[in-house]
């Protein structure tokens, strides 16, 4: 009820933890508080915030038009019902490194585990897509080493996302973007977040490279395979996230629930798809709620009061 009772400082360190265990963390796209909870419900480790989710969510691309008080306060309110870590998209900062650094300190006031950075110039794009652009090492490592310097919980996890593998085909590419995720390593990432791998050759290439955690993103109609989580930690990553997969259901059912009422004029052939009442009552515990209310709306003082 009223959900999370575990800190941020301890959910971070729980994060970390569970990622030094050598164990593959999964982390679906929450694309609000209440799908968190079925997240937090089915047993995976974590909760991703996308920025894709967010800026599709609020009608807008994913090019970077979302502020930063937008991503952190929806960020806030997924980390606060859950006693999952949290781990934010951060774009690119959201300004320059000086931003960087108050992006951090605004991610761990809204009690996320981490957040990632990527090296993509302003205006962003989704990194499965043709035409990117990064920014020099020099400013991916200054962005980095600000959000090294405003973090105030040294247990909340920068993770660095590059996005150098876009830029350039074949082995070329892959050798920039293990060159690139060393340097960003090398000044104070916790983890590396290689975007837009080809394959699983590529996973292995760029973790083998590194002693810092690699993040797989198996977003769909993307650039890499949707490879099994197992695949995916023999070839060395450590944490997995499906950004986009729980929207992307969502909008397709309510687009195939539409259509039925347009066609149908009644949503009756769709009613045994969804969650019913009883389950979303489940999920956002009414029954704590009612225990709430019975234990402490009817209490009376000098009652030996049970629970
Ligand atoms: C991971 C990602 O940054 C996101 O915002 O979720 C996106 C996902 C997507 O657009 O499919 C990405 O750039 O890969
Ligand atoms: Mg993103």
């Amino acid at each position: 009820m009223l959900f999370s009772r575990e800190t941020p400082s301890a959910k971070r360190r729980a994060f970390r933890e569970a990622l030094a265990s050598g164990e593959i963390l999964r982390l679906p796209g929450a694309f609000n508080p209440l799908s968190a909870r079925l997240i937090e419900d089915k047993g995976f480790d974590g909760v991703y915030v996308s920025g894709a989710v967010l800026s599709a969510d609020l009608g807008l691309p994913d090019i970077g038009l979302t502020t930063l008080s937008e991503v952190a306060g929806r960020a806030a309110q997924i980390a606060r019902v859950t006693d999952l870590p949290t781990l934010v998209d951060a774009d690119t900062g959201f300004g320059e490194p000086m931003n960087v650094a108050r992006t951090v300190q605004t991610m761990e006031d809204a009690g996320v585990a981490g957040m990632h950075l990527e090296d993509q110039v302003n205006p962003k794009r989704c990194g499965h897509l043709d035409g990117k652009e990064v920014v020099g090492l020099g400013d991916a490592v200054r962005r980095v080493r600000a959000a090294v310097d405003g973090r105030r919980d040294p247990d909340f996890l920068i993770m660095a996302r590059t996005d150098v593998r876009g830029t350039e085909p074949g082995e070329r590419g892959l050798r920039l973007a293990v060159d690139r995720a060393k340097a960003l390593a090398d000044a104070g990432a916790d983890a590396i977040f290689p975007e837009a791998m080809a394959d699983l050759s590529e996973f292995e290439a760029v973790a083998s490279a590194l002693d810092v955690p690699v993040l797989a993103n198996m977003t769909e109609f993307g650039k890499s395979e949707l490879f099994t989580v197992k695949q995916l930690g023999d070839a060395g990553a450590r944490i997995v996230i499906y950004p986009v997969t729980l929207l992307r259901m969502a909008m397709g059912a309510a687009e195939r629930t539409l259509d039925t009422l347009n066609a149908e004029g009644t949503q009756n052939a769709v009613v045994g798809d969804m969650q019913t009442r009883a389950r979303l009552y489940e999920l956002v515990d009414y029954a704590g709620y009612n225990h709430f209310d019975s234990a402490v709306f009817t209490y009376e003082p000098g009652q030996n009061h049970q629970h």
